[in-house]
């Protein structure tokens, strides 16, 4: 199956139903059946990546998408899938996102939008959104404050930009003194929700940085919105070593029209480079989608907007 016959068969999920006021139930399951019409290739390398961690917990899937005008970007992250070629991209996203376990998104973060829009806004430029442009957005986890914070997230490109560099580094391709990762494994940090949600029913919670076995390194780190608890130097120097290690360990990836990167949020810090943004209709344009891999976990929430 080429990316053709993806294409028509997302668009025959979608049939004559106009999707921009689904519910996140009803955009996932429309995209069900659409995991059966996925390349056998596609099942292969996302069950490799799930089962191995392959290529330092983040796959790249490409050519997902043929050659399509996907008309002017939506206006914020919350907007709706406002277009029949927008749904049909999500789709595509939630259909990869099915392998990995379930879509959902949080209540407070962008109007609870099972599919997302990650769109250059206007004023937004330097603040660390994915709707910023010109300013670099740091490093960071999805949602780091939260023990509910996604397993993995995808990002599907509909349109890309030159310089805009998806950067990431893999927790146990960190290089750290071994007193700096003792620090690091101390629950001797705060984190903090950040700007992009919206009365979150939790606010910050208290948290080691590294954990798990050496073979399985686990990271929750923001370069912005976590601090050490009240003036513990150590910790706070600690920070400063992660962040040279971290730079030091960086892999990136400029995303192209059809690319599908797919990071795993518990063991993978990831960034983006600045980038120019027109506000001419035709600017970056992914559509990003959180998946929880726990079953048990969905089911204590009762529901995939959290
Ligand atoms: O725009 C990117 O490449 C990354 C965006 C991002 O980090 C996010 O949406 O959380
Ligand atoms: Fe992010």
């Amino acid at each position: 199956m080429d990316a053709a016959d993806l294409w028509r068969a997302a668009g025959d999920r979608l049939g004559s139903t106009d999707f921009s006021r689904a519910s996140a139930d009803q955009l996932v399951s429309a995209a069900v059946p659409l995991v059966a019409e996925l390349p056998a290739e596609v099942h292969r390398r996302v069950h490799e990546y799930r089962v191995r961690s392959a290529h330092s917990d983040v796959l790249l899937l490409r050519g997902l998408l043929p050659s399509v005008e996907f008309g002017p970007n939506p206006m914020a992250s919350g907007a709706p899938l406002d277009t029949e070629q927008a749904q049909r991209g999500a789709m595509i996203l939630l259909a990869v996102a099915l392998l990995l376990g379930e879509p959902f998104n949080f209540r407070s973060l962008y109007d609870g939008q099972v599919v997302q829009h990650v769109v250059p806004v206007p004023r937004m430029e330097n603040t660390q959104t994915s709707e910023s442009s010109s300013g670099t957005l740091d490093w960071h986890v999805e949602d780091g404050f939260s023990p509910d914070r996604c397993d993995y997230f995808g990002l599907l490109c509909l349109r890309g930009a030159e310089n805009a560099v998806t950067r990431y580094a893999a927790a146990r391709d960190l290089r750290l003194p071994a007193e700096v990762r003792r620090v690091l494994a101390e629950p001797r940090f705060e984190m903090h929700a950040d700007s992009a949600h919206v009365s979150p029913s939790v606010t910050k919670s208290v948290t080691p940085v590294l954990f798990g076995p050496d073979h399985a390194l686990e990271i929750c780190y923001d370069d912005h919105y976590l601090r050490p608890v009240d003036g513990d130097d150590e910790a706070k120097e600690a920070l400063a070593e992660l962040k040279e290690a971290l730079d030091e360990a960086k892999a990136g990836h400029v995303l192209e029209p059809g690319d599908l990167i797919m990071l795993d949020n518990r063991r993978v810090v990831h960034a983006r480079t600045p980038f120019r943004a027109a506000y001419d209709g035709h600017d970056r344009w992914l559509l990003r989608t959180m998946v929880c891999s726990s079953i048990a976990r969905l089911h204590r929430h009762g529901s995939r907007i959290i």
